[in-house]
């Protein structure tokens, strides 16, 4: 067992083209990770007592209250490792954090399936690269890891999936620092296919639904075509302390169970950015609730059927037309954009043909019409609501200048966007991301020192 500090880094995501169709193993989503990323540090517990108890205490310092404890036990009957949040103040009521738990849960009770029982104490740091959360260019103080000053609940977050780079940089650095090398390391195929069906069972569990992971799939293995797995893969197994639980989710994590194999698919040649081409991701301080939307969508294809395949079919054709024209580009080195403009349109076309059948906003009037003005922009390739769509975001493809970065700022500064919601603008905000091409990353633990005290 490693008694050496580790930590892990993975990426947020945007999915450029797929959004809906991607819950469907029929269809598939075009999604980038993202340079801003989410690191998880775990070391060894400093008791200034001497005295151990089995205890991990989660802490994630650019927020207030952010302290999570926990003790936790070998459960009975292959029940795997029960988790239980202790109070950090018998005062205050319990501050739950579903996402940390659930993937402490689930990576200790694979530890104990697969390596040692024996779990020493740890402790472990979270830290989110700035641009996960919104805050005014005043407040920035420039330090690597802003302090946000308020609870976690109440950050604006930007939307770049924190979720699952949390869940997956977490469940990868728990399992570097318990298990040996030679049963889970990240850097190898193997392993991040294991860290991959693992965060995937952890992130579906602490969600309460199993979505189409391509969340999960982009912060383990970056920018890719996903296809994603069946869902009858994590609809069957019990949840930590239940019976069997270890067994289950090693056959899961393993693919050594009824299930087998997972059926994900993860093509990263097929997905590129041209050199000279960057992506940009705006932040649209209205807001949409994504579960609603997609409810709403797919409860409108089950009742319309062969109507709605036509705009399902149409769309996954002009998502793919999209990826194979970024490659071709990339690997021609042409800088010539007009198709690639027209495959952007054309996928805008679809979504908007999908917004007006189904009734759910998925690129409403406001977000046309700043796409539309981002679009004017000279150097501006074009762009989308990225994901559910709403209120929530645009993501662009520009020429990676620094005069088009300039003229877009101009644009969007005092653009508002009028909400869902009567009377509500929001404002509208150029994040500092671009793409990234790989996934999760073993990182130097003495970097983070400094935030993990
Ligand atoms: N920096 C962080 N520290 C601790 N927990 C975090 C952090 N970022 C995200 N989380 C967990 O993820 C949850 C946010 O997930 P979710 O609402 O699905 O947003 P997202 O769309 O960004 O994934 C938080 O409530 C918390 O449980
Ligand atoms: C509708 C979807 O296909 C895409 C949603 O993508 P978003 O990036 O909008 O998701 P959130 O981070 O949960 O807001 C649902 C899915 O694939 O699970």
């Amino acid at each position: 067992m490693s008694q050496s500090a580790v930590a892990v880094s993975a990426p947020g995501k945007v999915l450029l083209a797929g959004g809906y169709l991607v819950l469907d193993r029929k269809y598939n989503g075009l999604v980038f990770g993202l340079d801003a990323r989410i690191h998880v540090c775990v070391k060894p517990f400093a008791s200034s007592s001497g005295v151990t108890f089995s205890e991990i205490t989660v802490n994630s310092p650019q927020f207030q209250n952010a302290v999570w404890e926990y003790g936790y036990r070998l459960a009975d009957q292959d029940g795997g490792v029960k988790v239980t949040q202790l109070r950090v103040n018998a005062d205050l009521k319990l501050n739950r954090n579903p996402f940390v738990e659930t993937a402490l849960a689930y990576a200790l009770s694979y530890i104990s399936s697969v390596g040692s029982s024996n779990i020493s104490p740890s402790s472990i740091t979270i830290l989110a690269d700035n641009d996960y959360y919104s805050t005014s260019s005043a407040e920035l103080t420039g330090a690597r890891f802003h302090d946000f000053g308020v609870p976690l609940a109440e950050a604006n977050k930007t939307g770049l999936g924190s979720s699952a780079a949390l869940v997956t940089a977490f469940t990868a650095a728990v399992l570097s620092y318990y298990l040996p090398q030679d049963v889970f390391d990240p850097t190898t195929e193997v392993g991040k296919r294991k860290l991959h069906n693992l965060a995937q069972a952890a992130h579906c569990a602490a969600q309460g639904k199993v979505g189409s992971g391509f969340d999960v799939a982009s912060a383990v293995y970056g920018s890719c075509l996903y296809r994603r797995f069946s869902p009858s893969i994590l609809s069957a197994h019990g949840e930590p302390g239940s019976p069997e639980f270890g067994k289950e989710l090693v056959d899961i994590v393993n693919e050594s169970g009824v299930n087998g194999q997972w059926d994900t698919e993860i093509i990263k040649d097929q997905v590129k950015v041209p050199s000279g081409i960057r992506l940009i991701m705006c932040d649209v301080s209205c807001g949409s609730q994504t579960p609603g939307m997609v409810k709403q969508v797919l409860a409108w294809r089950k009742d319309t059927g062969a109507e709605a395949e036509k705009v399902w079919e149409g769309l996954q054709n002009v998502n793919e037309e999209l990826a194979q024209e970024l490659v071709r580009l990339a690997e021609n080195g042409s800088k010539d954009y007009s198709r690639l403009k027209q495959r952007i349109q054309a996928i805008r076309q679809g979504i908007r043909e999908m917004s007006k059948q189904s009734g759910v906003p998925i690129e409403p009037p406001a977000q046309t019409k700043l796409l539309d003005a981002c679009s004017n922009v000279e150097g501006v390739i074009g762009g989308v609501v990225p994901g559910a769509g709403g209120y929530d975001a645009v993501a662009l493809l520009i020429e990676d200048r620094d005069e088009v970065v300039q003229k877009l700022q101009k644009v969007l500064s005092g653009w508002k966007v009028e909400g869902e919601t009567e009377g509500s603008m929001g404002k509208v905000s150029m994040l500092g991301v671009k793409q990234e091409m790989s996934g999760v990353r073993v990182e130097q633990a003495s970097h983070y020192a400094e935030w993990s005290e």
